[in-house]
């Protein structure tokens, strides 16, 4: 099975609500998709959000690094050479982390295809279900109580309640949510780079000698500032779990190695795809440290890859954030991963079993 093409397309998903947290606040999910076809007939499917903010990837850098840079150095490899094929995926040029994860899953995808079998079952096995988290995006205290109060009634047993927009507010905030669930909901915390080292210190001291349980608090500080994720993973009882400060597995190991987290979070926009997320996840468990598999504001085909790493890989990923299909309107994706609320069930078609993308629209070459 050799590679002879590469489509591009475009998926829109509208969200129920709109998604806030410290950086941004964003109304619908929209994807660069990636056909990489084969002159087999098979299709491989990847795809790849604009997260400028966090990842410095737009819709037109994704598909630019790939028409122009990626793509025409994997004309003509074959998919069973996936070791080659994701080797130069990853040293083809610097950064660009989005392009090549849409990439990758799309090879990984025909490389299931090729050998007949579900992602988890060519990255090792396991129990293919999952159930995830959901997000509370910020927001007046009122409503953020109401939205945690519908998630647990929908069933999910973890909220990730987004702060970092003004330390004052979120202490005040995160008590509320957590008397309205208490007993109820797991609550994990997530900053995304909004507060400084000491008003973390801070926050989370007043939060636990109020009693406040939480289960960890990701990315307190900026991304850069490994010192302050050092500082206050010191300080605080809560676990720090570094999410925009882990790009890649060097970084993970410095994390690691200066103690500046107790947990990372995996996401294949930031590894660029599955190859050094395995990585990650490697390096993790060696030092005995968990993982959660995460995501971004994203179509269904990157969290179906991510969910298929993730019980592949559940030795070490213990902890489940690929809540995007419960925050769509609809989802445009059918693949081999049924989403249905905190539940994630994966089935044995092929790769990653794509059988459909609503509204695909397909963009000239
Ligand atoms: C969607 C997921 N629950 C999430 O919160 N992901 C990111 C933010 C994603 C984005 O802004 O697109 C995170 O910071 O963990
Ligand atoms: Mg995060």
């Amino acid at each position: 099975m050799k590679i002879t093409n590469i489509q591009f397309g475009l998926v829109k998903a509208p969200l129920k609500t709109p998604f806030k947290t410290a950086v941004r606040s964003v109304d619908y999910v929209e994807d660069t998709v990636v056909i990489v076809e084969t002159d087999t007939g098979n299709r491989g499917y990847g795809t790849a959000p604009a997260t400028a903010l966090i990842t410095g990837d737009t819709h037109g850098s994704i598909q630019a690094a790939i028409k122009h840079q990626i793509g025409p150095l994997l004309m003509g490899l074959e998919i069973e050479n996936l070791n080659k094929c994701v080797g130069i995926i990853q040293s083809s040029m610097i950064n660009n982390t989005s392009a090549k994860a849409a990439l990758e899953i799309a090879v990984y995808d025909l490389f299931g295809q090729l050998y007949r079998q579900p992602l988890y079952k060519l990255l090792g096995g396991g129990e293919p279900a999952l159930s995830t988290d959901v997000t509370i995006s910020v927001d007046y205290i009122d409503k953020m109580v109401a939205d945690s109060l519908s998630a647990v009634e929908a069933g999910f047993e973890t909220l990730k309640i987004k702060v970092g927009k003004d330390i004052g507010l979120d202490i005040d905030r995160i008590k509320a949510i957590y008397s309205a669930v208490e007993g109820r909901a797991l609550i994990r915390l997530d900053a995304n780079q909004g507060w400084t080292a000491k008003q973390a210190v801070y926050a989370l001291g007043q939060l636990e000698s109020s009693g406040v349980k939480l289960e960890l608090v990701e990315q307190p500080v900026k991304a850069y500032d490994f010192d302050g994720m050092r500082y206050i993973t010191e300080r605080v009882s809560t676990p720090v779990m570094a999410d925009e400060s882990a790009f890649s597995p060097k970084q993970v190991l410095e994390l690691i190695r200066t103690r500046a987290a107790d947990i990372i979070n995996i996401k294949l926009m930031k590894t660029g795809g599955l190859s050094n997320a395995i990585k990650i996840a490697d390096i993790a468990q060696i030092h005995d440290v968990e993982c959660m598999i995460g995501c971004m504001l994203e179509s269904s085909v990157g969290i179906a890859a991510a969910a298929h790493l993730a019980v592949a890989k559940a030795g070490v990923i213990r902890k489940i954030d690929l809540d995007v299909p419960s925050l769509v309107e609809f989802d445009p994706v059918s693949s081999n991963v049924v989403f249905s609320g905190p539940e994630i069930a994966l089935q044995d078609t092929p790769g990653l079993g794509i059988e459909c993308i609503e509204n695909l629209q397909m963009i000239e070459a």
